[in-house]
This record gives structure tokens, sequence and C-alpha cells, in this order.
């Protein structure tokens, strides 16, 4: 992974458990990489005891300032924990960072298992060639 490159990571209210579930399984990776996130997702990735790029919350903009990353090529994939039961005022917002990730070839998990899989392309490409 190029290491300039960062790891965003974002969770929609009823999806941060998960996405600290997942974050706390695969801190190993994330010590060693560049990370940024929404605002209160940060904080949560924070509290883990990991380093974080902390942007605004999603609806106040956090997920528009992310696309802005994507498309100026300074992230490598995007994490996205995505409640498909709520509803989100910033709905445009994260439609727009899909579609800059589609543009810009950037990889997009928008939920636990393809984040996972995900991942795991990042440690078998960081040689940690483990299956589990
Ligand atoms: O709203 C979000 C994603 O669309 C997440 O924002 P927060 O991390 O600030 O809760």
């Amino acid at each position: 992974m190029p290491a300039e490159k960062a790891i965003a990571i974002i969770a929609h209210d009823g999806k941060k458990a998960e996405m600290v579930a997942f974050v706390k399984d695969h801190s190993v990776l994330f010590q060693k990489t560049k990370l940024v996130a929404t605002g209160t997702t940060g904080q949560y990735v924070e509290q883990i005891g990991l380093k974080v790029k902390k942007l605004l919350s999603g609806p106040k903009g956090g997920d528009a300032q992310i696309a802005s990353l994507v498309a100026e090529g300074k992230v490598h994939a995007v994490l996205f924990f995505r409640d498909p039961l709520g509803k989100h005022p910033h709905e445009p917002d994260v439609q727009m960072l899909m579609r800059l990730c589609d543009l810009h070839n950037v990889p997009l998990a928008t939920n636990p298992a393809t984040a996972r899989l995900l991942v795991k392309g990042f440690e078998l490409e960081q040689g940690q060639n483990r299956i589990s």
C-alpha cells in the first residue's frame, strides 16, 4: 500500500459498534497505516488507541471532505460502514463520495464483510500471508 495514502474510515451511527469491532480486529494493520475518518467515527477510532486524522462530522461535510481527498488521489481505500436502514440528511454527500470512488477506481467497502476482504488484500500486499 502506498505509504503516503490513507485508508478512510466512515461509519453511520447505527454501524459504529460494528466499525469499532472491525478496527479492533485489524488494529495491527491499522497501526501501520495512515488513517483518516469523519469526525465522530474518528473519535471512536482514537479511543481504540489509533492515530487518525479527524475531519468534520459526516452531516457537517466530513463525507464530502473524504470525497475530495479521493479525487486528489490521497486515499488508498474507503471503509464505509453504511446503515441502509437509517435516514441521513447528507445522503447527497454520501452518493458523491461513492461516485468519486468509482470514478477514480478507489476500493470502496460499504459493509463489514467487504471491508474484511479488502483488508485481507492489504495484508497480502504487505506480506502478512494469513487467511483466517
Ligand atoms: O455521517 C457519517 C457518514 O455519512 C459519519 O459521520 P460521523 O463519523 O461524524 O458520525
